[in-house]
């Protein structure tokens, strides 16, 4: 398979298409609603999702982004990467390590690593990383983390001493994304706040102009 080069890593919105928030949509279609809202970056989280239709999801999802001229990573899974032709990975500590990850995806696709704090950026970079996922930022009912909430203080001092790009996640919605854009982080994910609203799309709008209105003002 020709790997075409890969973009630059989008700033801002970082959204991702989760099968566990509102299951009875399909994957494609939120995706889709996604992207209609102008959606640049985009992981597809896929944790209940059995292997077979996770791979047609992976397919339809990055052929969508393609053709939109966006970003997509697929959530852990390396092989779904690869055979749905994705721009990268995003793995953390239960999933395959990053330098593994870099083996088999090679310097043409993203690997983005979950991170806890600046050690963990450092170490991701050494690891071979591109950005880090660092969190909980806040609270967040998404998902059970075994880690501390940052909070914002030490999350920005996470992104002034990360040697990569950070993209805060965990709690993040159109309540707090511009104070994540205001640390100067990178990108902020976002999860249920936009796959729960009413308007996916009018969502997705709504959290791009309000990162884009405080990125980086330090307020
Ligand atoms: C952007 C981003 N950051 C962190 C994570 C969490 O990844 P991980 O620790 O592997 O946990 P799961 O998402 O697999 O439950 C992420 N997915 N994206
Ligand atoms: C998948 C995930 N990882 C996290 C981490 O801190 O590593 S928090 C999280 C879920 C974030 O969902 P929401 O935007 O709905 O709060
Ligand atoms: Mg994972």
């Amino acid at each position: 398979m020709n790997v075409s080069p890969r973009p630059p890593l989008p700033q801002g919105p970082y959204l991702l298409c989760d099968d566990s928030i509102r299951p009875e949509l399909p994957l494609v279609d939120k995706a889709g609603q996604l992207l209609q809202g102008g959606a640049r970056m985009l992981q597809l989280r896929m944790k209940h999702t059995p292997p077979r239709e996770a791979l047609a999801a992976a397919r339809a999802v990055v052929a969508l982004c393609r053709r939109a001229g966006a970003v997509c990573l697929i959530n852990d899974r390396v092989d779904l990467a690869l055979l749905s032709d994705a721009h990268g990975v995003h793995v953390g500590d239960e999933d395959l390590p990053p330098e593994a990850a870099r083996e088999l995806l090679g310097p043409g696709r993203y690997v983005g690593v979950t991170a806890r704090g600046t050690e963990g950026a450092k170490a991701a970079r050494a690891a071979g990383a591109d950005y880090v996922g660092v969190g909980p930022l806040f609270g967040t009912t998404t998902k059970v983390v075994q880690a501390p909430v940052l909070g914002l203080e030490a999350f920005r001092r996470v992104v002034a001493e990360s040697p990569l790009p950070v993209v805060g996640i965990g709690g993040v919605g159109l309540t707090n994304i511009a104070s994540v854009a205001a640390t100067g982080a990178h990108g902020a994910a976002v999860v249920s706040d936009a796959l729960l609203a009413q308007d996916i799309a009018e969502r997705v709008r709504q959290l791009a102009a309000a990162f884009d209105s405080a990125r980086g003002t330090g307020l």
